[in-house]
């Protein structure tokens, strides 16, 4: 006998139930199949040496092991300050460059997991220090990074290389390294211009807004599918300490001598009044920056005048800006366009100016404080601040009207964007410089097209398919309900 259903429209509700629930599964597996996520997240390590003409810095940096592609996953786990100075120091005692790292090479051993250590990459990069000593005895300098090489080499980690960067690589490298961690380099919104200041160089880096008119001082990137075309410039010698030098020779050699017994008495506007020191002439010229002077065994006298606009003076006579083969220049006939857009300033331009406490004033008021910290006698800044080595801190006026004179007369930026500067440390965990984005360069970590990205991100992906699962069990129990009714009233038919 045939079984007749009571209600016979119940059949397309059927039908479409059974529809949603095969599509649903197929959804559900598509983005399973499109999701991947491991339920346990494990990281990747690599180490950066920054060899600086001052000192040399150890950077670790990890990311989640399956997210190498994804802009802003890498952060800086740890630092170490290697003790003494950089490693162009050691151009008399080679081995003790190398023997230098080791305790900071401990630290890293001990903040890794040693599971990692032999696919941790680690690479040195040496920057304008290591390329003086490289133009005045190129022996030495070999055997400085052979070395470090050596000692790197010796350590459970995957050894990459040592070597001098070009002032172009630091440039570039500073700049990747601030929009990475700004997260601008995979939006179409603005970039973060470079500023760096060293010891021994100095370099700028930006997205400029009219042509390059130098091949030496373009370079170009693609980066996630976005292009850029940079322009950057390293000033070799012009980093702070280097500045220094070239300004106080530049004093000496207008010093007249009183006579041929006494000292020459060097009055330098750059020094607080009072501060008084015998310094050979060696300190100052002993640098491939200036070329040799016949006083090198000499001493002289240096004595602070404290005068912020007489320093100021002397300082843009260290800018050549008398010629220029471009439509435009910075200086020492260097191309460089009008700078355009916010710029981060790290490295030197953030611990001088952050000392100062200069970091957020107008360029008028910053010359205003300026002027009446380099006037404020040197006792009394000495008292001040009894704990800070007494070079450095006797060096800020200096460093501060130098940093000024480069941005102003140098660079070009004006009163009406000086607050586009942001001076800054960090970004997020992580140190401003050159030496995150070297590493990212070097693991391939950006790449130049755009990485497939997950459909959803891993927290929406689970919820959206608990949601799904638990529809599905209700669609199936409705189901399930409607055929028991259905099969009853048939069955009461029957009978
Ligand atoms: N806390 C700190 C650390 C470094 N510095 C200075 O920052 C500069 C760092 O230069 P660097 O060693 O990276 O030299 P480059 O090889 O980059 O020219 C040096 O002039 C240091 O004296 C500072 O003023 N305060
Ligand atoms: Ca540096």
């Amino acid at each position: 006998m045939e079984v007749k259903v009571k209600n016979p429209w119940h059949r397309p509700v059927v039908i479409f139930l059974a529809c949603v629930i095969t599509a649903g599964i197929i959804i559900m597996v598509a983005i399973s199949v499109v999701q991947y996520k491991p339920l346990h997240q494990k990281y990747k390590y690599g180490i950066v040496l920054d060899a600086g003409s001052s000192h040399t810095s150890v950077f670790i940096y990890e990311w989640p092991a399956e997210k190498e592609n994804n802009t802003g996953m890498v952060r800086q786990k740890h630092t170490c300050n290697v003790q003494g100075k950089g490693i162009s120091s050691y151009s008399d005692n080679p081995m003790g460059a190398g023997t230098s790292l080791k305790d900071c090479m401990e630290e890293a051993k001990q903040k890794i997991p040693a599971h990692r250590h032999h696919e941790t990459p680690v690479y040195l990069g040496a920057t304008a220090g290591m390329r003086l000593l490289k133009m005045e005895n190129e022996e030495a300098s070999e055997k400085v990074l052979d070395s470090v090489a050596r000692s790197l080499k010796d350590l459970p980690f995957s050894y990459q290389g040592a070597r001098i960067i070009s002032g172009q690589e630091e440039g570039a490298f500073g700049w990747i390294t601030v929009n990475y961690l700004s997260e601008n380099l995979r939006k179409p919104t603005g970039t973060l211009g470079a500023l760096d200041l060293g010891g021994a160089s100095t370099q700028i880096t930006f997205v400029p807004q009219q042509e390059i008119e130098s091949h030496d001082n373009s370079i170009d990137f693609r980066l996630y599918g976005n292009d850029y075309h940079l322009y950057t410039h390293s000033f070799l010698c012009y980093g702070k300490d280097q500045a220094l030098k070239l300004s106080m020779g530049k004093k000496i050699e207008s010093t007249p001598k009183a006579d041929e017994t006494h000292p020459i008495e060097l009055r330098d506007p750059c020094f607080h009044p009072g501060y008084n020191f015998t310094r050979t002439a060696q300190t100052v010229f002993n640098t491939p920056c200036m070329k040799k002077v016949k006083m090198a065994n000499e001493n002289f006298f240096h004595v602070g005048t404290g005068n912020w606009s007489q320093c100021r003076q002397s300082i843009r006579k260290i800018f050549n800006t008398s010629y220029c083969p471009y439509s435009r220049c910075s200086f020492n006939g260097v191309f460089q366009p009008s700078v355009s857009g916010n710029f981060g300033a790290f490295s030197a331009f953030f611990f001088v100016m952050d000392f100062l406490k200069l970091t957020n004033d107008s360029l008028d008021l910053t010359k205003q404080k300026l002027a009446t910290y380099c006037s404020t006698p040197w006792k009394e800044i000495a008292e001040t601040h009894p704990h800070i080595n007494k070079k450095y801190l006797s060096e800020y006026c200096f460093s501060a009207t130098y940093i000024l004179t480069l941005l102003e007369d140098g660079y070009k930026f004006t009163s009406n964007n000086w607050n586009d500067i942001s001076f800054i440390k960090k970004i997020g965990d992580s140190d401003a410089g050159w030496t995150l984005g070297y590493m990212l360069n070097l693991t391939n970590m950006i790449p130049a097209e755009a990485p497939d990205v997950p459909l959803m991100p891993y927290g929406g992906y689970v919820t959206f398919m608990l949601l799904f699962s638990l529809l599905i069990l209700v669609l199936l129990l409705l189901v399930y309900l409607y055929f028991r009714r259905s099969t009853r009233t048939a069955q009461k038919d029957i009978i």
